[in-house]
């Protein structure tokens, strides 16, 4: 991949956290600030993954790299993160919020630890690490906040009820951040990605055969990370998904959710 060029003249040698960089989309993001000369911290449960990938990408690029494993379902992980970096005098100037999961099926017949550390995991560590480093931002009077929502945040899912409902809350965040701290030149943005080439799927369990095609994780990164620097305060980087969002404004919400229930509804319910 090239560097782009609006991405090196911001990050070169500044400083990002990317959380959720074992795997699919975060890999992605990693890679495309390692070109444009970005240092970088990676963050996740699968250190081996985390370490293979800041080798490579050290080698490649020339860029520093620091591997922090945590479990942001771990209230105590975002507080350590931020200790080690920020606690130890490293500025991050651009912190991602990309760790996530969902579940796909019945709510009524998941598990609930599940359901719970989904939202601890996409809200709640989003919040708590986004509190913690915003401040030597605004000091600073620089840095950019990039959150992982998702098309899912448009619309209410069924059979991805909380997930969406995960999604809708960091859209949500990022936007009315964005307002907040604009002022303090800090940029603030919300990713909303349609469906995307990851190992999302594994961990949610498979999706019904879908029609939908899937973008690659590196067009994702590059239209999320770019629409950020441009003062975009949400991105929505699957054409099929802008196109998706615009047209259910003209429609009332609850034939968008029947629909959405039909499309999502798994072999098993009939
Ligand atoms: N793929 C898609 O179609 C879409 C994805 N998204 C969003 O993009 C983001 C990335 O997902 P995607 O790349 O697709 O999925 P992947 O499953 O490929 O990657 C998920 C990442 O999140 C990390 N993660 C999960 N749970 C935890 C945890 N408890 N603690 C720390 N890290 C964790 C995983 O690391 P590890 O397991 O090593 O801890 C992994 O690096 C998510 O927020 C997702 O909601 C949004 C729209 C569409
Ligand atoms: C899983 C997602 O968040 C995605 N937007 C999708 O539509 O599949």
């Amino acid at each position: 991949m090239t560097a782009s060029a609006i991405l090196s003249k911001t990050y070169k040698g500044k400083w990002a956290l990317v959380t959720g960089a074992s795997a699919g989309i975060g890999v992605a993001l990693a890679e495309d600030l390692a070109a444009a000369g970005a240092n970088l911290v990676l963050t996740a449960r699968r250190v081996d993954r985390l370490e293979a990938l800041a080798q490579r990408l050290q080698e490649q690029h020339g860029i520093q790299t620091r591997v922090i494993p945590a479990d942001l379902a771990d209230p105590a992980a975002p507080q350590q993160l931020y200790e080690a970096t920020e606690g130890q005098g490293l500025e991050i100037d651009l912190l991602i919020n990309n760790a996530g999961f969902g579940y796909l099926g019945e709510f009524l017949r998941s598990d609930l630890a599940f359901q719970r550390t989904m939202v601890d995991v996409n809200c709640a560590a989003v919040v708590d690490l986004t509190h913690r480093y915003l401040p030597g931002m605004v000091k600073r009077r620089r840095g950019d906040i990039l959150i992982l929502a998702s098309t899912a945040a448009y619309q209410p899912v069924a059979y991805m009820a909380t997930y969406a409902a995960t999604k809708v809350f960091d859209r949500y965040f990022a936007e009315a951040l964005a307002e907040e701290v604009g002022r303090y030149g800090v940029r603030v943005s919300a990713l909303c990605p349609g469906p995307t080439e990851s190992e999302f799927g594994q961990v949610a369990g498979s999706r019904k055969e879908e029609k939908r095609k899937y973008q690659p994780a590196a067009e994702v990164a590059r239209l999320g990370l770019e629409g950020l620097v441009q003062g975009k305060t949400w991105v929505i980087p699957y054409s099929g998904g802008r196109i998706q969002v615009f047209a259910q404004r003209f429609v009332p919400r609850r034939i968008i959710t029947k629909a959405a229930e039909k499309m999502f509804r798994p072999d098993t319910v009939k």
